[in-house]
């Protein structure tokens, strides 16, 4: 059954893009009314007059309380809830417009899952610099959004220290095929999100090449204890890999041509140049450029993580991958599962057990 919504104010998403436009739509089919805002005011006339946002979501119809708009103090003025679906290069910038037509009690919402150039933050570590005080949450969970927009049966993960907000958003986005579970552990929950898009491309590369499915488990498999292995040395808690934000979107992700991420490393492993790969896509691959502030970070607080060094040399100095892999395959081996949670990791600020509903 699906859940009943109360309201007294409607909500407004940032993002005219494919995530952004069902995010509001899943809402707007509670018939409760949602601003979705976008740069373009051509393409919101576009989808005003026919009710599909034809360029990312073709074939999805939307639902009669979305409305798109141009006007981003519109959008925000008196919004219960306010998910930001802006990819990471620009959010910081989206949100400094946005600032001041945002109050104290509204509910910030990121669904972006990358992380910022230079300064190494992800999305909720933005909007907390950016709107002291405000109320954060993070959703992410193997959510693609083509999938979504056919209404086929996922879930998700709403991650956040403020109560009220997690049960809000269980309660907007619960529907007969979308389930949202809860988490505290906001932190994990946006760096799993973040870090599997690396290995997506990885995946979409070893795809392209021929290689097996015994390839591809190994890859992922061994993926998840990268990102592990980078989550504990940034003081977070590795458990909530292991849920719906972690392997969950790590599988589809490296599973899916839908992906976007994906999709690059096909390319890559086509003969494509990085350039050639972005441009045909026409839409966000965070991995690029995670794969580089991460790389980056791993070689500063030297941790061992091989798939993303080695990665970046196919990925941005054109080493070729046969050989990249073949030294990989030659590395020191050492244990499979190779930590155990540290006792003291669940004191970190922010990286307690997460709990789900
Ligand atoms: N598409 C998917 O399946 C999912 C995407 N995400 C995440 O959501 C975020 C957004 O992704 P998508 O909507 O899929 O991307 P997209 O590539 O489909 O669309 C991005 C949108 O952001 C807009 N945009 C770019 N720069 C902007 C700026 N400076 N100001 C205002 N708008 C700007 C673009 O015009 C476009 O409408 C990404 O971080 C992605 O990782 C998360 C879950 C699923
Ligand atoms: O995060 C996603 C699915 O959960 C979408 O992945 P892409 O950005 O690679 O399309």
């Amino acid at each position: 059954m699906e859940t009943q919504v109360t309201h007294t104010s409607h909500i407004a998403v940032l993002g005219g893009g494919s995530f952004g436009t069902v995010i509001a739509n899943m809402v707007a089919e509670k018939g409760l009314p949602v601003r979705l805002w976008m740069r373009d005011a051509e393409r919101v006339e576009q989808i005003n007059r026919e009710r599909c946002n034809t360029r990312y979501v073709p074939d999805y119809p939307l639902a009669a309380s979305l409305e798109a708009t141009a006007d981003l103090s519109y959008a925000l003025k008196g919004a219960e809830v306010v998910f930001l679906s802006i990819p990471s290069h620009a959010f910081r910038s989206v949100l400094r417009q946005a600032v001041i037509d945002l109050t104290p009690e509204q509910m910030l919402i990121s669904t972006t899952k990358g992380i910022e150039t230079e300064s190494f933050s992800l999305m909720s570590e933005i909007i907390a610099d950016e709107v002291p005080g405000a109320r954060i949450g993070v959703l992410s969970g193997p959510n693609l959004a083509k999938e979504i927009a056919r209404r086929q049966l996922t879930a998700t993960v709403i991650a956040s220290q403020d109560e009220a907000l997690r049960s809000r958003i269980q309660q907007l986005l619960h529907s007969p095929y979308f389930r949202v579970y809860a988490s505290t552990d906001t932190y994990g929950v946006e760096l799993g999100g973040t870090l599997k898009n690396i290995y997506a491309i990885a995946a979409g590369m070893s795809a392209a090449l021929g290689m097996g499915e015994n390839t591809r488990s190994m890859l992922m498999t061994r993926a998840l204890a990268e990102m592990s292995r980078f989550a504990v040395s940034m003081g977070a808690n590795p458990m909530t890999f292991l849920g719906l934000a972690g392997v969950g979107d790590l599988i589809v992700t490296c599973m899916s041509p839908l992906s976007r991420n994906y999709r690059v490393g096909y390319a890559l492993g086509q003969g494509k140049t990085l350039d050639e790969a972005v441009s045909v896509l026409g839409e966000v691959a965070e991995g690029v450029n995670t794969l580089h502030q991460v790389r980056d970070k791993a070689s500063e607080m030297n941790i061992y993580m091989p798939l993303v060094m080695g990665l970046y040399e196919v990925v941005f100095t054109g080493a070729p991958v046969t050989e990249v892999a073949r030294s990989m395959m030659v590395n020191v081996q050492s244990s499979d599962v190779e930590f155990v949670l540290p006792r003291d990791a669940c004191a970190v600020s922010g990286a307690g057990p997460s709990s789900s509903q």
